[in-house]
């Protein structure tokens, strides 16, 4: 038995994405039937004492049906109408459903800003573990009718490892219409045969993993790589077809089903994590040779002393971009002041700040923990 497995016995956080191609039977509408079925799995493993988070897809291909659309339209407007009609008819059943068990449920509608703006990401992380603590049931989906094309998610298996990261889940759970990960897409190689374990930045899969079907958006290519989004804050993924009895409960009970695909380093902390991916640098701070060495031989904090000049426009808790003189970035961190502020302390000794900015703040401009080597 693999580890990777076993650990899912004991694992005490899930998100769990159920992908468009499966909740609306192929393009016919909801599935309430299996709808229910899964509901019902997670309940009992509710029961069990195991946290979930739910991620859903199937807005936009519900909508399309009950808007009585024929074929999937291109206009971004109208897969936003088509997505805004079919969200309510998703939340409804998972409602409906998890009513039966005694379970709230609460709709968490996302988009990339949620990620990449510290303080949406902090509110998004604070919203999603106190339902969790309270015993709610948290239904994620991106927010499609806001979102625009260039910045949209578009598959959820992104987003679903976006919030393992964001939750600090143990494991990823991508339901979908195979039985996990094939040596090629099985629809047009019938000989393609299913993996049953891999490293999650095992770079040979990408070749594997192809596109999606006529509903789903990303196919396989897009739960591998989501693989390797939830492995950076330690995260199993397990990719599994929904369409298999009791599927969840047995991947509960390690039984060897679909392709689990297991991180290779230990969780690193989530902050450090989320530095390292999700945000856009807003500025630059150049450290003298003294600091550099004290940042990458010593892990230190990051002094105001060791600042030589500051760049960009940022704000307290920010990112920017941390380089050495000759401009080679060495790493990403959250700054504790912003620009202006920044600008006058650097060069002091912390023992300064005070007499300089007239408050106390923290001693460090950028704190090791919340710091990433590059
Ligand atoms: N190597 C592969 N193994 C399994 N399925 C694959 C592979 N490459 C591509 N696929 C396709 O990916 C599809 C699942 O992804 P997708 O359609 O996006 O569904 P979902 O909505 O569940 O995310 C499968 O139906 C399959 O045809
Ligand atoms: N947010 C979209 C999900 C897009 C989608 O289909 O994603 P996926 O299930 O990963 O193929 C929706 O609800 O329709």
């Amino acid at each position: 038995m693999s580890a990777a497995r076993n650990k899912l016995k004991t694992s005490r956080r899930w998100v769990v994405k159920i992908g468009s191609a499966l909740l609306t039977n192929d393009g016919e509408g909801l599935d309430l039937a299996a709808i229910g079925r899964w509901v019902d799995q997670l309940a009992q493993l509710r029961q069990d004492g195991l946290e979930i988070v739910l991620v859903s897809s199937g807005s936009i291909a519900e909508g399309i049906v009950r808007l009585g659309w024929r074929e999937r339209p291109y206009e971004v407007y109208k897969l936003q109408a088509a997505a805004a009609v079919g969200q309510m008819g998703l939340v409804q059943a998972y409602e409906t459903n998890f009513r039966r068990h005694n379970a709230l449920t609460a709709q968490i509608l996302l988009t990339h800003e949620d990620h990449s703006n510290r303080k949406r990401y902090l509110n998004a992380q604070a919203t999603l573990k106190t339902l969790l603590s309270v015993g709610v049931v948290p239904v994620v989906n991106e927010n499609d009718t806001v979102v625009t094309k260039e910045i949209r998610f578009g598959d959820n298996d992104t987003l679903g490892a976006l919030v393992a990261n964001l939750v600090e889940a143990d494991a990823l759970i991508l339901l979908t219409d195979q039985n996990g990960l094939y040596t090629a897409d099985p629809r047009s190689n019938p000989s393609a045969t299913l993996i049953s374990e891999a490293k999650a930045g095992d770079r040979s899969l990408d070749a594997m993993a192809g596109g999606g079907g006529r509903l789903g958006q990303g196919g396989m290519a897009t739960k591998v790589r989501a693989a390797k989004l939830a492995a950076r804050s330690g995260a199993v993924t397990v990719i599994a077809s929904g369409r298999e009895d009791n599927i969840l409960l047995r991947l509960r009970e390690a039984e060897v089903l679909g392709t689990v695909l297991v991180p290779e380093k230990s969780p690193v902390a989530a902050r450090k994590q989320w530095i390292a991916g999700h945000l856009q640098a807003r500025g630059t701070l150049t450290l003298d040779e003294g600091a550099v060495r004290a940042l990458v031989e010593r892990g230190k904090s990051l002094l105001p002393a060791g600042v030589k000049s500051v760049a960009g426009s940022f704000s307290r808790g920010e990112m920017v971009v941390i380089s050495d003189e000759s401009g080679r970035a060495i790493a990403r961190g959250l700054v504790n002041y912003g620009v202006e502020d920044a600008r006058k302390i650097i060069g002091h000794p912390s023992s300064h700040i005070e007499t300089v900015l007239g408050f106390v703040g923290e001693q460090e401009l950028v704190h090791r923990d919340n710091l990433v080597l590059v």
